[in-house]
């Protein structure tokens, strides 16, 4: 059967690659760092031109999808998840990392249609491995299948989590509060990337048994949430319920019992979500 969005994989492939080319010169030269939300929110021009790249590379090809890019919204583009074909860009996901030339860095790119991702990519440029998954079809990484561990037991598990940008202290407090729990279940270890995506394709591929966090955004999540899903994996809402890809929290574990478990150890909390401010959304 002809599968209706393979071409725009193939492109989101090729896109993803041309852009970890960009990526890995830009890391020879000077960055020039620039700040968003805080001073710990860093952006670059590189972050800037790759999601350009691909933005117009996909106009060209398919005009009348949508986006949702990073740097789009950060420069007051809505983030608007509709039915629409939508284009879900991170087009440096660890941009910390590429500041300090941490050897872990992404582009991803999800692609979601009736709201539902469709296909995820996620190039981590400098192990130059490329993460896939198309919905229905498996998750793969340079072309070989990818499977979740099959650990069942929490207490021989590696849990990656991240520190994310937030630094009110009663937000720190909680992501303290949560790891000190996990941690003394205890777990065999705790790991952080710096990459969202990176960290979920490590789910995927086996590597650790689940990743949680509160605060990232969609372009962090979507593409790397179809792969994880695709790997066997189960995506989670930190509290429990559904998993929600605007709602910036999420479980991603090889099993529902570990997401289970990790769940009843965070402490929660709620921040503004991606859609608050589009349209119709709810206040
Ligand atoms: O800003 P980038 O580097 O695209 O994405 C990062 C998130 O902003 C941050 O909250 C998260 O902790 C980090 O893992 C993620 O990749
Ligand atoms: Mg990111
Ligand atoms: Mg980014």
């Amino acid at each position: 059967m002809t599968d209706l969005w393979q071409d725009a994989m193939d492109h989101a492939v090729s896109a993803a690659r041309g852009a970890g080319q960009v990526v890995r010169e830009a890391l020879l030269e000077d960055r020039m760092v620039m700040v968003k939300s805080s001073s710990v929110d860093l952006v670059t021009q590189t972050d800037q031109k790759v999601e350009q790249l691909i933005i117009q590379s996909v106009k060209e090809k398919f005009p009348t999808h949508r986006f949702i890019g990073e740097e789009s919204v950060a420069a007051g583009e809505p983030c608007v998840l509709s039915d629409e074909p939508t284009w879900i860009i991170d087009p440096i996901d660890g941009t910390t990392n590429f500041v300090h030339r941490f050897p872990f860095v992404a582009v991803s790119i999800g692609f979601s249609v009736n709201k539902q991702v469709e296909f995820g990519v996620v190039y981590s440029c400098l192990e130059d491995k490329m993460f896939t998954a198309r919905r229905g079809r498996g998750s793969f990484c340079n072309g070989d299948p990818l499977q979740v561990s099959d650990q069942k037991a929490i207490k021989q598990s590696i849990i990656a989590t991240e520190f994310g940008s937030d630094r009110d202290p009663e937000v720190v407090d909680k992501i303290f509060s949560s790891l000190r729990n996990i941690l003394c279940i205890p777990v065999h270890g705790i790991r952080s990337a710096g990459t969202a995506a990176i960290n979920m394709c490590l789910v995927a591929s086996g590597c650790v048994e689940a990743y949680y966090e509160i605060g990232m955004h969609v372009w962090d999540l979507a593409a790397a949430s179809l792969i994880v899903s695709e790997a066997g994996g189960v995506l989670m809402d930190v509290e429990g319920g559904p998993f929600d890809l605007m709602s910036r929290r999420v479980i991603a574990a090889n099993n529902r019992t570990i997401a289970e478990r990790i769940s009843g150890e965070i402490q929660a909390y709620a921040p503004a979500r991606d859609d608050a401010a589009a349209p119709g959304a709810d206040p």
